[in-house]
């Protein structure tokens, strides 16, 4: 742990204020944030000032301006894998290979076919992007290396933090996915689905503050948002055992059910796509789409206006159970396959497994609930 105390001293010196807690070893999570006192509830343990974060504007303009247009995202990497100057910081990063075992991006693709709709979505949005940002760069930079690019856009991927710079008029940025910074020692915190500590962020900069009496040696958490597993495997690499913001997508069982005029109705009114299934109801959106499917325009559009009185509702229920069933026994053939597949590495593969099971389980329940 050594050069996490380097590190930590290098952010001391640089502004970061840090009471009570410290870098730790968790099995399973990297690294983490540990009380190293008893903290009551309301204590600011860790704050960082705008000073000492790396964002759009603390880019050098030699590296900025060859670069031209390009995300905040995308620039941000470039600027981590371009500097020589902060090896403490660098030193404390997750390597490579932490990346290769997490990462869905860096997956084999036959593993990356394997990933449930939601999360594979979001896997091609960030292949996009990166092959977006990394063309920008290597035009301006031909003697980085790709592998090099992938690691510092990985990096910067997991540990930003939303940010507004304070200068900013417009409080409702145009682009949300541009509204983010490098947040050193802050990003130490892993992830609750719980509330976690509260972050603050304000003209001083942010602030992380206990929102319950936390003991000696326990980890303390923020939360990265209402995220479902799905969403926490392709962004961050990791699931939760329980996570009360779990979802799944049904999109590919309800859509292709749909007639191009039914389509159309739905886009019409605000809700073609976007059907998911909690732990324990299908979302609105899932109820109008199967109203669509198995009642009168007239009915669905009285349920659309809010006259529901509930007469169709075993209608409805009849149908979602026709569409989880094969969504069952479709997810009971991937994790047999998944069992005997031999591509990618074998953590990879069961982490994989573990979200199927998960999958399943939520199908299950909402199955025997019907
Ligand atoms: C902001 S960093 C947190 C520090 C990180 N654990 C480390 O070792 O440097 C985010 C990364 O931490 C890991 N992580 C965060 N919360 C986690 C959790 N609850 N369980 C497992 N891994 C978690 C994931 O690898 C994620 O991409």
């Amino acid at each position: 742990m050594e050069k996490h105390k380097d590190f930590t001293d290098w952010a001391i010196s640089v502004g970061v204020k840090i009471n009570g807690v410290a870098p730790h070893h968790f099995p399973g999570r990297g690294l983490g944030i540990i009380a190293e006192k008893e903290l009551k509830a309301g204590s600011t343990i860790v704050s960082v000032p705008l000073t000492a974060l790396r964002t759009a504007k603390t880019v050098p303009k030699r590296i900025s301006d060859p670069i031209g247009p390009i995300t905040v995202h995308g620039l941000l990497a470039a600027d981590l894998a371009m500097d020589e100057s902060n090896r403490l910081w660098k030193a404390v990063l997750p390597s490579p290979q932490d990346f290769q075992e997490s990462m869905p991006l860096m997956w084999d693709p036959q593993l990356q076919d394997l990933l449930p709709e939601a999360a594979r979505t979001l896997l091609e949005n960030q292949k996009r992007k990166l092959s977006k940002d990394w063309a920008a760069v290597s035009k301006a930079f031909p003697l980085l290396t790709y592998d090099e690019y992938l690691y510092t856009w990985l990096i910067t991927n997991t540990r930003t933090f939303y940010f507004l710079s304070p200068s900013r008029k417009a409080k409702h940025p145009s682009n949300r996915d541009d509204c983010m910074a490098l947040n050193p020692f802050a990003d130490y915190f892993n992830h609750t689905d719980d509330q976690g500590c509260e972050v603050t962020f304000g003209p001083n900069g942010y602030a992380i503050t206990t929102d319950k009496p936390i003991k000696k040696g326990e980890e303390i958490y923020i939360s990265y948002g209402n995220h479902s597993n799905d969403f926490l495997l392709a962004e961050y690499g990791f699931i939760l055992e329980q996570n009360k913001w779990d979802e799944i997508c049904l999109d590919s069982y309800i859509l292709p059910l749909l007639s191009e005029t039914q389509k159309k109705t739905l886009k019409d009114a605000g809700f073609l796509g976007k059907y998911v299934l909690d732990k324990e109801t299908v979302c609105y959106r899932t109820q109008v789409a199967l109203r669509l499917l198995c009642l009168p325009l007239k009915d669905w559009r009285r349920f659309l206006n809010g006259h529901d009185d509930g007469k169709d509702q075993s209608a409805v229920d009849q149908l979602l159970l026709k569409i989880l069933q094969p969504y069952s026994k479709t997810v009971e053939e991937t994790i047999k396959s998944l069992a005997v597949l031999d591509c990618g590495l074998a953590s990879q593969r069961e982490t994989l497994s573990r979200r199927w099971r998960q999958i399943h389980l939520i199908l299950r329940s909402a199955i025997a609930r019907i």
